[in-house]
């Protein structure tokens, strides 16, 4: 599906294969401490350096870098929490390696120091960070010192992004074959920094019996079924979509239109209320515009295939049975904003007309309301939400889940908080469903428009709703093959 996010768990399954094939554990903890210490050099010129190092292999790969580095010149101390006695295995191994002194893990390592090296805790973080653990992540702080964090700044759950107890700022960190959800998830993401993918002689192929189904989100998930036009086609190959309109915020729609028309659709009607007709017919010359009072009409019309139901409907009776009649016909989707919270009192009534050629893209209001309060992260929850709807579920914000029933997902990072603006979420549904007009299956489309809808914020300062439409040109033409 592309750029492979693994677990936590498959990373540990893919480093037993590695093993299996004939890559040593030494030779992965040599190459990831390896890679950690270019890293560093990349960013910091000969300094002094402060390893902190965890009683794991994130401890062993600790000890890889100070001995790096060392070799490179910059003065290195290394602390350790517990006891050398008790590493194990390839820790063990590049603990004896290392010929420096050892010191117990306290501030007093930090004295001096110009960078911190996070080699506390990776994977194995198994409960909130505690004691002189915590300390030290308290005291980095204080002193604003900058961290390069091995795997993950240590205190962030690797699957989940959250904190446990506390976890360092990173200005760097160095993850190790493919990233994990937590490098994408929020905070985790934000306590990352940059983060830097390194290849330790994990062969590719241990992917295929990895299977994940998860991946970060970008082009490379969904180019080959972008819905590009072809040469012969003509605008009804390219989709007709209705978007339903509501009687007073009529923008709403104008804007789903719009945005579904930039992105490929051939065709987008709004179909509204009657006193919303006069205003909607003074807007975009090339939408167009009927009677919603001619609705079973358009739903029986087989070229109109794909609908967008919600923004600025109105909360109700009316548009939960248009709604439900609209999912009857077996027509791709987009279920937004009031489409959704129309549902809240009865949410088996929707999913059990639903299937994976719908996409509901509830913000995280949305979501409760149809789906409860529920624990775990983005990820767990959009994942379990989509099960329970039969459909594919887009949980917005800054790391957008998109998720499909049978457990495959993404998450998109490439959203700016420019996006927080009225509309926003009206212009994306409109590109999903353009691209679910123009052909494409829903799931790719919802991870198609997110990306989009990222780029297209590009700009940044002063962005609105309006503008997001308007930069898809530049985008699609750099996308186009
Ligand atoms: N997989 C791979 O391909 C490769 C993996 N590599 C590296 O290995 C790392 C994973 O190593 P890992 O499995 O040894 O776990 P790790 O993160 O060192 O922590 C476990 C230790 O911490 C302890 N502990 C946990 N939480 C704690 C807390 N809050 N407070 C205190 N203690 C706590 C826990 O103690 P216990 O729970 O057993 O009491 C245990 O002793 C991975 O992140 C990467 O850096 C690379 O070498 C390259 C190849
Ligand atoms: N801080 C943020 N960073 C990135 N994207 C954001 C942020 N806040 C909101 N967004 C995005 O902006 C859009 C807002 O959608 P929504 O809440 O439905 O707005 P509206 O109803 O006004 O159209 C969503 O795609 C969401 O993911
Ligand atoms: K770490």
């Amino acid at each position: 599906m592309g750029p492979e996010v693994l677990s936590v768990a498959e990373m540990y399954r893919a480093d037993a294969l590695a093993t299996v094939g004939g890559v040593s554990g030494e030779h992965l903890m040599e190459a990831a401490g390896f890679a950690v210490a270019r890293a560093l050099r990349r960013r910091f010129g000969p300094c002094r350096v402060a390893v902190l190092c965890g009683p794991g292999n994130n401890g062993g790969d600790g000890f890889v870098v100070a001995r790096r580095l060392r070799d490179a010149g910059y003065a290195v101390r290394l602390a350790l929490l517990g006891d050398a006695v008790n590493l194990k295995g390839d820790a063990a191994a590049m603990a004896s390696r290392w010929h420096g002194a050892t010191e117990p893990l306290s501030s007093a390592v930090l004295e001096r120091a110009d960078v911190v090296v996070d080699a506390l805790f990776g994977a194995g973080l198994a409960r909130p960070l505690s004691g002189v653990a915590a300390d030290m992540v308290a005291e980095i702080a204080r002193r604003g010192l900058p961290v390069v964090a091995v795997d993950v700044p240590s205190g962030v759950d690797g699957d989940t992004g959250q904190v446990l107890g506390c976890a360092p700022q990173a200005v760097t960190t160095v993850t190790f074959f493919r990233k994990k959800p937590g490098h994408l998830l929020l905070p985790g993401r934000l306590l990352c920094g940059e983060v830097e993918v390194a290849d330790i002689g994990i062969p590719a192929s241990v992917l295929a019996e990895v299977e994940p189904p998860l991946a970060e989100n970008g082009p490379a998930v969904w180019r080959d079924r972008f819905p590009w036009p072809a040469v012969d086609g003509h605008k009804y190959a390219r989709g007709h979509l209705v978007v339903v309109g509501g009687p007073v915020m009529t923008g709403a729609a104008r804007l789903v239109a719009r945005a579904a028309r930039r992105v490929g659709a051939g065709l987008a009607t709004i179909a509204a209320p009657a006193e919303a007709l006069a205003i909607l017919r003074a807007g975009d010359p090339g939408t167009m515009v009927a009677d919603l009072a001619e609705f079973d009409t358009l739903l029986a019309d087989s070229r109109k295939n794909a609908l967008v139901l919600g923004p600025g409907c109105g909360v109700g009776a009316a548009l939960r049975a248009r709604v439900l009649a609209a999912a009857r016909t077996g027509k791709a989707m987009v279920l937004d904003a009031d489409a959704l919270s129309s549902f809240s009192e009865s949410p088996g009534e929707l999913f059990k007309v639903l299937s994976d050629n719908v996409v509901l893209t509830p913000h995280d209001g949305e979501f409760a309301r149809l789906f409860g309060k529920s624990d775990g992260s983005r990820l767990e929850r959009a994942r379990r939400a989509a099960k329970r709807a039969g459909a594919v579920v887009l949980l917005k914000g800054p790391d957008t889940v998109v998720a499909h029933p049978d457990g495959r997902a993404v998450i998109n990072a490439n959203a700016p908080p420019w996006l927080a603006t009225a509309g926003s979420g009206d212009v994306l549904a409109g590109m999903i469903g353009g691209l679910m007009a123009a052909g494409m299956d829903a799931f790719f489309a919802a991870a198609a428009g997110a990306w989009l809808h990222g780029a297209a914020a590009g700009q940044g300062p002063g962005l609105i709703a309006e503008d997001l439409p308007e930069a898809l040109p530049r985008i699609l033409t750099a996308l186009f093959p």
